[in-house]
C-alpha cells in the first residue's frame, strides 16, 4: 500500500480505511479483472481520493492489458475525472498505488518521470495558441526529447522533434493544417492537435478526457475513429472517459462503470449493455447523454 496522504484526510480515516489494503480490497469491481494490477499496462489498486468528506474515487482497482482499448464511464459526478487525476498524478491520491506496466508510480510527479509512457490528451487551454499546428507538437516532442539529449550540442533533440512532429501530423491527419495557427482551429481540429501532442511524446498509454465533449455528430464521429486508428497502429493502451454511449459500445475493447467512486461493474460492451446495475445506476441519475 501506498498512503500518499494529503491534509484532506485526518490520519484517522486513512488507517481505518480498508479500501487502502491491497489485501482487503473487496469493492464491487474487484472481481471483474482478471488480471494482477502490477503486471497490467496501467493498474491501479484500492486507488482513493477524498475531498475532505467525500469520497470522490474509493478503493478502486484497475488493470488495463497491453493495447486495450478501455472505457471509463459512470453517471455525472461518478469520479471518472478525479480518477484520471489521481492516476496521472495530477492530484495527490489519499490511498492506494497506480501501476504502469509493473512498476509502481504512485505519487510520483509527472516531472520526475517524463518518459515513462503514462499520457494524457492536452487540452485546449494547454495549447501554444499563437504557434503553427507544426509548432506546438515540435515544442512538445522536443521536451521529450531533452530527457534524452539533456547536452544537445548537435541539436539532434531539435531534428528529432520535428521529425517526430512530421509523423505524428500525419497520423492524426493534421498535416494538411501543420501551418495554420493553433487559435484558427476548429474546435474539433483543436481536440485533434490535444492528441497529436500527446502522441509527440510517445506514450504507451494514452488517457482520453471526453475527446468528444461539445462535438457535432459528424467531427464526433471521425474524432472515434481517429481514436480507434491511432489506438490499433500505435498498439497503444487506451483509456477513454466517454458520455457519448454509441462510441463506448461500439469502439471500446472493454468499459468499467464507476458509481460514486466505485467500480460497478467491468465488461465487454454486450455484457454492460446488459447489466441491469449499470441500468439501474444510470436511470437512477439520468441525464440525457448518459442513458445507455
Ligand atoms: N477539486 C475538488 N474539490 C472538491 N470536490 C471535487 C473536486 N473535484 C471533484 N469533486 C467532486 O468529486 C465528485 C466526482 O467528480 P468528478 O468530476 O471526478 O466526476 P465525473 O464522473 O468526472 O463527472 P462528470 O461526468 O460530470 O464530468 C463530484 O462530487 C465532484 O463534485
Amino acid at each position: 500500500m501506498t498512503d500518499t496522504s494529503s491534509d484532506d484526510a485526518t490520519e484517522a480515516e486513512r488507517v481505518t480505511d480498508d479500501a487502502t489494503d491491497p489485501a482487503s480490497v473487496t469493492g464491487p469491481g474487484t472481481d471483474h479483472e482478471s488480471l494482477d494490477p502490477t503486471e497490467a499496462a496501467l493498474g491501479a489498486r484500492g486507488l482513493t481520493k477524498r475531498f475532505g468528506e467525500l469520497t470522490a474515487v474509493g478503493g478502486v482497482d484497475l488493470a488495463v492489458p497491453e493495447g486495450e482499448l478501455r472505457a471509463i464511464i459512470g453517471p455525472n459526478g461518478a469520479g471518472k475525472t478525479t480518477f484520471f487525476n489521481v492516476l496521472t498524478n495530477a492530484l495527490e491520491p489519499t490511498a492506494g498505488a497506480v501501476y504502469l506496466h509493473g512498476e509502481e508510480i504512485t505519487g510520483t510527479p509527472q516531472y520526475a518521470r517524463p518518459h515513462d509512457g503514462l499520457v494524457r490528451s492536452f487540452q485546449s487551454n494547454q495549447l501554444f495558441t499563437e504557434q503553427t499546428v507544426h509548432e506546438n507538437v515540435r515544442i512538445v516532442a522536443q521536451t521529450a526529447e531533452q530527457g534524452a539529449f539533456s547536452l544537445d550540442l548537435l541539436g539532434r533533440g531539435r531534428d528529432l522533434a520535428t521529425e517526430r512532429a512530421h509523423e505524428v501530423l500525419e497520423l492524426t491527419e493534421l498535416d494538411d493544417l501543420a501551418e495554420e495557427t493553433a487559435k484558427n482551429l476548429s474546435h474539433g481540429d483543436q481536440r485533434r492537435l490535444g492528441i497529436a501532442m500527446a502522441l509527440a511524446t510517445d506514450p504507451s498509454v494514452l488517457l482520453l478526457d471526453e475527446p468528444t465533449s461539445g462535438l457535432g455528430a459528424v467531427e464526433t464521429e471521425t474524432t472515434a475513429d481517429l481514436i480507434e486508428d491511432i489506438q490499433s497502429e500505435l498498439g497503444l493502451t487506451l483509456l477513454l472517459i466517454e458520455h457519448d454511449m454509441n462510441i463506448v459500445l461500439s469502439r471500446s475493447d472493454r468499459i468499467t462503470v464507476l458509481h460514486r467512486g466505485e467500480v460497478l461493474t467491468t465488461g465487454t460492451p454486450e455484457e454492460i449493455r446488459n447489466d441491469d446495475a449499470v441500468q439501474e445506476a444510470y436511470l437512477g441519475e439520468r441525464d440525457e447523454e448518459g442513458s445507455l
